[in-house]
C-alpha cells in the first residue's frame, strides 16, 4: 500500500518532533536517500521474516514529498532530517542507485525486487557491523579490567596450506607481549591447536593464558603446567575416528590426519583434488556424526572430531567468571569461535569480532575482513597505554 501524502506543517508539529526523537534514541536507523517503493517492501519484508527488528530498527525516508508516517517508517525532507541527525545514529545509508553503505564498507543489494534475498542481507548487516575501532579504542582507555580472548588460526595469522607455517610474526609476537605486560589486561589465546604447537610458538609471552584442542587443555599465564580438561573422560571414540579419517585419506591423495591429544583433525586442503576430497568430507562427516560423545567440526577445509564436553564457549565462561570485566574483546574466524560469541552476546562490555566478510553468518557484533586487521588493532591499543587515541 503507498503511504499518504501529509502537508509540510503537520511534520514540524514540536510534539511530532519529541516523538520522533524519542524513538529515534532507542533504534537503529536505516536510512534511505530517496521515496522508492521497493526499498520499503524489502524493509517490510525484513520485519516480517525477522520480527526482533520490529521495535528495534526505523527506516528514515528521504524525499521532497512528505507522507504520514507509521511505526516504523519516517519521512523527511533533507533538511529536517538534519535536526534529527545527532540523535539517530544512522547504520544503513541507501544511496539514490540503491548502493547499501554501511559506515565506510558497501553491501551490494544486486536485486532490490528480491525483497526476501534483499531483506536477508539487510538483517545481516544489521546484525554485523564492521568494526569501529575508534569506539573500540576508546573503551580501553577508559577500562580498568580488560579481557582478551583470541582464537590463533586465521584470526592472528592467515590461513596457509600448511598448518606448520602458520607461525606468529615478530610483530605479533611483540604486540601480545605488549599487551600482556598492562597489568589491567588478561590475555588468552584459545585455539584448537594442540599444547606442542602453542608452547613452541607462545609460550614464551610469560603473560599469555592459552587454551589448546577447543578447551581440552588449560594453561593460565606463569605456570608451566598444562590442566587436562578431560583427563577423566572416556577417549575410546578416538580409535573409531581415527579409523574413519584413515579410510578417507586413503582414497584422497594430498589429505592428511593432524593427531592431537584430544582431537582428530582431517586436513583436505592439499587434496589432489580438493572437489572430490570435499565432496568426501560430507560422506565422512556422516559417518563421524554416528560416534556418540563427540562433535564434528566442520573447519576450513578440514573437519575435526573432538569430545562434546569441550568447546570454546566453555573455556570463556571459565575464565569470565573469574572478574568484574569492563572491557571485553573476542576474535575468531571460524565455526568453533561462534561458541565464544555466543557466550558474550549479551555482554555489553564485549567486543565480539568476527573475522571475515560481512555477509558471514555469525553471533558477532562486529567484523574485521583480515586477520592482519586483528593484528593491527592489537598493536594500535598497546599504543594506547602511551599515546592518547
Ligand atoms: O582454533 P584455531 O586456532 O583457529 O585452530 C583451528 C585449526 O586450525 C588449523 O587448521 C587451519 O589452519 C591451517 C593453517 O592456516 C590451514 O592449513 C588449515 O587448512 C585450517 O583448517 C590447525 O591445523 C588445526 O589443528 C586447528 O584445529
Amino acid at each position: 500500500m503507498s503511504p499518504t501524502l501529509i502537508s509540510q506543517q503537520q511534520k514540524l508539529l514540536p510534539q511530532k518532533f519529541n516523538a520522533i526523537k524519542e524513538k529515534f534514541e532507542s533504534k537503529r536507523v536505516i536510512l534511505c536517500q530517496n521515496q522508492d517503493e521497493d526499498i520499503l517492501k524489502c524493509y517490510q519484508t525484513l520485519l516480517h521474516n525477522y520480527s526482533q527488528w520490529i521495535n528495534h530498527t526505523a527506516l528514515v525516508v528521504l524525499s521532497n514529498r512528505t507522507y504520514q508516517d507509521d511505526k516504523n517508517v519516517f519521512y523527511f525532507e533533507n533538511e529536517i532530517f538534519e535536526k534529527f541527525k545527532k540523535t539517530a545514529a544512522v547504520e544503513i545509508v541507501i544511496s539514490s542507485d540503491r548502493v547499501v553503505l554501511l559506515g565506510a564498507k558497501q553491501l551490494q543489494i544486486n536485486d532490490i525486487t528480491n525483497y526476501t534475498v534483499a531483506a536477508t542481507l539487510l538483517h545481516s548487516a544489521l546484525h554485523t557491523q564492521p568494526l569501529n575501532t575508534s569506539v573500540l579504542y576508546n573503551a580501553y582507555k577508559h577500562s580498568q579490567k580488560r579481557l582478551f580472548l583470541f582464537d590463533y588460526d586465521g584470526t592472528l595469522t592467515p590461513i596457509v596450506s600448511n598448518p606448520a607455517d602458520a607461525q606468529p610474526t615478530p610483530v605479533l609476537l611483540q604486540y601480545l607481549d605488549a599487551l600482556c605486560k598492562d597489568p589491567s589486561n588478561t590475555v588468552w589465546i584459545i585455539s584448537g591447536r594442540d599444547q606442542i604447537f602453542l608452547d613452541t610458538h607462545l609460550a614464551k609471552i610469560a603473560g599469555l593464558g592459552l587454551s589448546a584442542e577447543h578447551g581440552s587443555f588449560m594453561k593460565k599465564a606463569g605456570l608451566n603446567d598444562w590442566v587436562d580438561m578431560l583427563k577423566d573422560a572416556d577417549m575410546s571414540w578416538k580409535n573409531v575416528a581415527m579409523k574413519i579419517f584413515e579410510k578417507y585419506t586413503k582414497c584422497n591423495p594430498g589429505t592428511v590426519i593432524e593427531q592431537k591429544k584430544s582431537s582428530i583433525t582431517w586436513h583436505y586442503r592439499n587434496a589432489n583434488n580438493t572437489e572430490e576430497a570435499e565432496q568426501q568430507s560430507e560422506l565422512c562427516h556422516a559417518e563421524l556424526i554416528q560416534i556418540p560423545g563427540v562433535d564434528i567440526l566442520v573447519g576450513k577445509m578440514n573437519l575435526e572430531v573432538r569430545s562434546l564436553l569441550v568447546n570454546k564457549g566453555e573455556v570463556v565462561k571459565r575464565i569470565k567468571q573469574k572478574q568484574n570485566w569492563d572491557f571485553i574483546m573476542c576474535a575468531g574466524d571460524d565455526q568453533t569461535d561462534e561458541d565464544m560469541f555466543r557466550v558474550l552476546q549479551d555482554d555489553r562490555q564485549a567486543f565480539c569480532v568476527s573475522v571475515g566478510p560481512l555477509s558471514k553468518k555469525t553471533s558477532a557484533k562486529y567484523c574485521v575482513e583480515h586477520s592482519q586487521d586483528v593484528v593491527n588493532i592489537i598493536g594500535q591499543l598497546v599504543h594506547t597505554t602511551t599515546s592518547t587515541l
